[in-house]
């Protein structure tokens, strides 16, 4: 068995690959209760988290061939936008590798809304390079940590106009990133220098749904991207 593994900045994110390609969640439990037949293991990580080690030392102790995946110039057709490769977080890289091979629109934008959010623009076989800015949760956290008169609550937070706090922050933190992704595709088009060119937005991560449900945009949720590009390095 062949599994694949994302270690972001907060969680480790395992798949494997089935007989037919096919890519299956697997958690950290059914990782170690089926360590014992597992061939190979794939990772790209922006994090090397306690639990990450943890986890290459069971695999040299169960003989797995480990491979990580760092950034290149370029992988097959696709070039890197960033002018020194190895400060592209691979996470990023591999999620646009996944698009890439998914989805056949000239223009690719690429949302990973996690911890952090990230952008990434592909135009056509060319990663443009992209945006980084605090994800949903942090950029509440962030005003939280600074303001003692703000806080947070799950429970009431309905509001699209907040008239109370916890609206008023968890709404203008979701669309300050919903009017970041629709300012990232009117700046890309001008980019690609085309109005007739085919636009998909692409998102992934812990808050992709709620994005998605927010945008005016129409965009697609695709959990598996970065697993996606893992795929390519077996
Ligand atoms: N139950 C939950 N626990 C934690 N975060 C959640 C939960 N449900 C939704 N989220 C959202 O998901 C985001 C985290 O996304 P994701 O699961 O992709 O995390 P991550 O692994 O830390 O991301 P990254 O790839 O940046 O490391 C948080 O910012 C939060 O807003
Ligand atoms: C931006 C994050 C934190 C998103 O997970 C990651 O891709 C990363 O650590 N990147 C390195 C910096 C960069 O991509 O320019
Ligand atoms: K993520």
């Amino acid at each position: 068995m062949v599994v694949l593994l994302d270690a972001g900045n907060t969680n480790v994110k395992l798949a494997y690959v089935t007989d037919d390609d096919e890519i299956k969640r697997l958690t950290l439990a059914d990782f170690y209760q089926s360590i014992t037949s597992v061939d190979k293991l794939i990772y790209g990580s922006v994090n090397d988290s306690s639990e990450l080690k943890e986890i290459l030392t069971a695999c040299i102790d169960n003989n797995i061939t480990v491979k990580k995946v760092e950034v290149t110039p370029s992988f097959n057709n696709l070039i890197c936008g960033y002018n020194v490769v190895a400060n592209l977080g691979v996470d990023r890289w591999l999620a646009t590798i996944g698009a890439r091979l998914t989805y056949s629109e000239n223009i690719l934008i690429i949302v990973d809304a996690g911890t952090a959010i990230t952008l990434d623009i592909c135009i056509n076989q060319e990663h443009k390079g992209g945006w980084i800015a605090p994800g949903l949760m942090l950029m509440q956290q962030s005003i939280i940590d600074k303001a003692p008169g703000v806080f947070t609550n799950e429970s009431i937070n309905s509001e699209i106009f907040g008239t109370d706090t916890p609206s008023a922050l968890f709404h203008g933190s979701l669309y300050a990133l919903v009017a970041m992704i629709e300012k990232g595709v009117e700046l890309a088009k001008k980019l690609a220098n085309e109005d007739e060119c085919s636009l998909s937005i692409i998102l992934t991560g812990g808050d992709a749904a709620i994005l998605n449900s927010h945008l005016s945009l129409n965009s697609d949720v695709n959990h598996d991207l970065v697993f996606l590009g893992l795929q390519q390095f077996i």
